[in-house]
């Protein structure tokens, strides 16, 4: 059975970090010693003009530019209302204060380590990430294992329910305004999407405690997700998400109503290399806890993804490889250090 290790919020108690934790000098782009790094310049997008049927010009290139640049954007007025956000926030900071036996009725069990509380320590090499996690499936709704979903705090369920589908919501005119800012037929990346009810998303719920020696240890180590999107909302006091462009990290900023962006590989793929999904990491405050929540959209385990037809041609050769299950791909793949599994399903064509 593959070894677990204890949430980092039980560790911690006794005010030493272990030695497993301290990243090394080899880690891939592991924490930086020279000062914070600037601030990431992305443009907010306005989701309000994005969505409205004029599709003004330059929303819709701003939106392109970032995505094929930074591979990261904020959203701002994209219609869940304010107190929704908050209400995330609040029920994800009371779940993880909850005292350990209370949390550990809803942790990962078996071989399947994914879905549940704890961490992901178990299924990863070299040193750990500072981080425990609530992960849950929310999409398909009928695959929910709700023995993993939190009764306390009471309202729990009920608002990552309304939660989930106003993200998912979100996500279809995102992928819609993607589409027409490539100049494609709107519907092109809802291919992602064959039967709305294939489709799907997991709420992976991450928690930070604060660490004396946050300069040494990492959140969550430097990697791309393997999803199409995915859709941050970051705790709105501590900053922590960084990404990476051009080999340079840059802090996103925290901006309370935002939802943020990640182009995942499958979207990188799907849209043969013009969206990028950055490298980012999360680092550690040294004096305040922090959270986040990721909602983690994939299409379904049988569907094929591949670069698409219109976005192949002589200038643009096709740069990926088709294939299924990039999930399940990812989740097994060890690549060489300093690259990410992507890397493994491109087509070198020199
Ligand atoms: O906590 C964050 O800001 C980033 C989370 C993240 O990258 C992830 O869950 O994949
Ligand atoms: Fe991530």
């Amino acid at each position: 059975m593959a070894p677990t290790h204890k949430p980092v919020q039980d560790i911690i108690q006794s005010g030493v970090v272990p030695k497993c934790y301290i990243q090394h000098e080899d880690d891939y782009q592991a924490a930086s010693s020279n000062g914070p790094p600037p601030l990431m310049d992305a443009p907010t997008i306005d989701f309000s003009l994005l969505s409205s049927s004029s599709y003004p010009h330059d929303e819709l290139a701003n939106l392109r530019s970032a995505l094929s640049s930074w591979g990261c954007v904020q959203l701002v007025n994209h219609g869940m209302p304010p107190s929704l956000l908050d209400e995330v926030r609040e029920m994800s900071k009371q779940f993880f204060k909850l005292p350990l036996e209370e949390k550990e009725k809803y942790s990962s069990k078996g071989d399947d380590l994914l879905e549940g509380y704890g961490n992901t320590n178990a299924v990863q090499r070299g040193s750990l990430n500072w981080n425990d996690k609530l992960h849950l499936q929310v999409y398909p709704e009928d695959k929910r294992q709700l023995q993993f979903w939190p009764e306390n705090p009471q309202q729990f369920r009920t608002i990552l329910h309304e939660y989930s589908k106003r993200n998912r919501m979100i996500l279809e005119m995102l992928l819609k305004a993607m589409a027409r800012s490539l100049n494609l037929e709107e519907n092109s990346f809802l291919q992602f999407r064959r039967d709305e009810n294939e489709d799907m998303a997991f709420a992976r719920f991450n928690f930070y405690p604060k660490c004396p020696l946050s300069d040494q240890v990492v959140g969550l180590k430097p990697h791309g997700d393997g999803t199409y999107i995915t859709m941050l909302l970051l705790d709105n006091e501590v900053e922590g998400l960084q990404v990476n462009k051009d080999n340079t990290w840059f802090r996103v900023p925290i901006i309370p109503q935002a939802l943020t962006i990640l182009v995942g590989d499958q979207m990188e793929i799907t849209s043969n290399g013009i969206f990028k999904s950055p490298t980012h990491k999360a680092v550690v405050n040294p004096q305040y806890d922090r959270i986040s929540l990721a909602m983690l959209f994939k299409p379904s385990r049988d569907k094929e993804i591949g670069p698409l037809d219109k976005l192949i041609d002589e200038e643009r050769l096709q740069l990926y490889k088709r294939l299924k299950d990039y999930s399940q791909f990812y989740s097994q793949c060890i690549p060489p250090l300093g690259e990410r599994p992507i890397s493994k399903v491109k087509i070198n064509n020199h």
